[in-house]
């Protein structure tokens, strides 16, 4: 594993590395932010999984989330958003697939499926390089995340239940099946076959899995992607209909953006450490 960059923060640290990835087949980075409390000795871990066209970067600069890991004790672990430079014709080609919209699936369908496996690199590989590298305690992990990324950490905590403690998403998207970005990721990763869809719609899957824990989930009223995309009155029926727990909380006009997120990333960041450190 190579150290890229290194930055101090709230008493902490911010580091920036990249690693072979097995699950990928190709380089990949991610960002961790190394509380001051994890000098002393293992600390809780919490995953977060960025949006369309973000970076391992995005999350660290923009959504203010040190200050409070800083407070709790929590290790933040960012990942970028999909492999890169595979060498797959037109991965570079659009904004919302391909390159930065991995969509933290494992591809099934050539040629993506040689790369794009951001499911098993998120839940396998990346917690078993943090394990190794940094004062991380595995038992006490839990994940969130952001539209496309906030999607992505409902299927990581619904396909392992028990494996996190807590998830919580800003604006998911609540039923790829039914949105342009999903039927689009879905078609070029997963084939045309959509009964082979379900098993990454969390609206699908939380119908046969329910967590222990309620799920949270804020949404900003004035989103762009609300309604074309996003739908989560989707997945809060899915919820209903299955008996699983759901704080969603319609926040009145916000948009989708960082200023959105970095207003509630203190909910969030205590919602988790309450779970993380019961
Ligand atoms: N290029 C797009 C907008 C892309 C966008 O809004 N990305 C969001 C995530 S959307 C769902 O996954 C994001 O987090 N962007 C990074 C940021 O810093 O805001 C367009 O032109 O509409």
């Amino acid at each position: 594993m190579e150290l890229l960059a290194e930055h101090k923060s709230f008493g902490g640290v911010v580091r920036y590395c990249r690693h072979p990835s097995q699950s990928c087949n190709a380089p990949m980075r991610f960002a961790v932010y190394l509380p001051p409390q994890a000098t002393a000795g293992p600390v809780p871990v919490l995953y977060y999984l960025a949006g369309l066209t973000c970076t391992e970067e995005t999350f660290m600069i923009k959504a203010g989330a040190q200050r409070y890991a800083a407070e709790h004790g929590i290790l933040l672990v960012a990942p970028d958003t999909s492999p890169r430079h595979t060498g797959i014709p037109g991965e570079d080609d659009d904004w919302d697939f391909g390159s930065g919209a991995g969509f933290y699936l494992d591809a099934s369908a050539a040629p993506w499926s040689a790369h794009y496996r951001m499911y098993s690199y998120v839940t396998d590989e990346l917690p078993a390089l943090v394990a190794e590298h940094f004062p991380a305690d595995p038992v006490r992990q839990s994940i969130f995340g952001h539209s496309m990324g906030g999607h992505g950490a409902l299927v990581c905590a619904l396909k392992n239940p028990g494996r996190y403690r807590s998830v919580s998403a800003f604006a998911p998207i609540g039923a790829p099946m039914h949105s342009p970005w999903g039927e689009k990721a879905f078609s070029g990763y997963l084939g045309a076959d959509r009964d082979a869809w379900r098993a990454w719609d969390a609206s699908e899957l939380v119908r046969g899995t329910q967590l222990p824990t309620p799920i949270l989930i804020d949404q900003g009223t004035a989103d762009q992607f609300l309604e074309t995309q996003l739908k989560p009155e989707r997945f809060e029926a899915a919820c209903q209909a299955a008996g699983q727990a759901l704080i969603l909380r319609r926040q009145p006009g916000y948009d989708h953006s960082y200023y959105f997120i970095a207003s509630f990333m203190e909910e969030h960041m205590r919602f988790h450490v309450e779970h993380l450190t019961a």
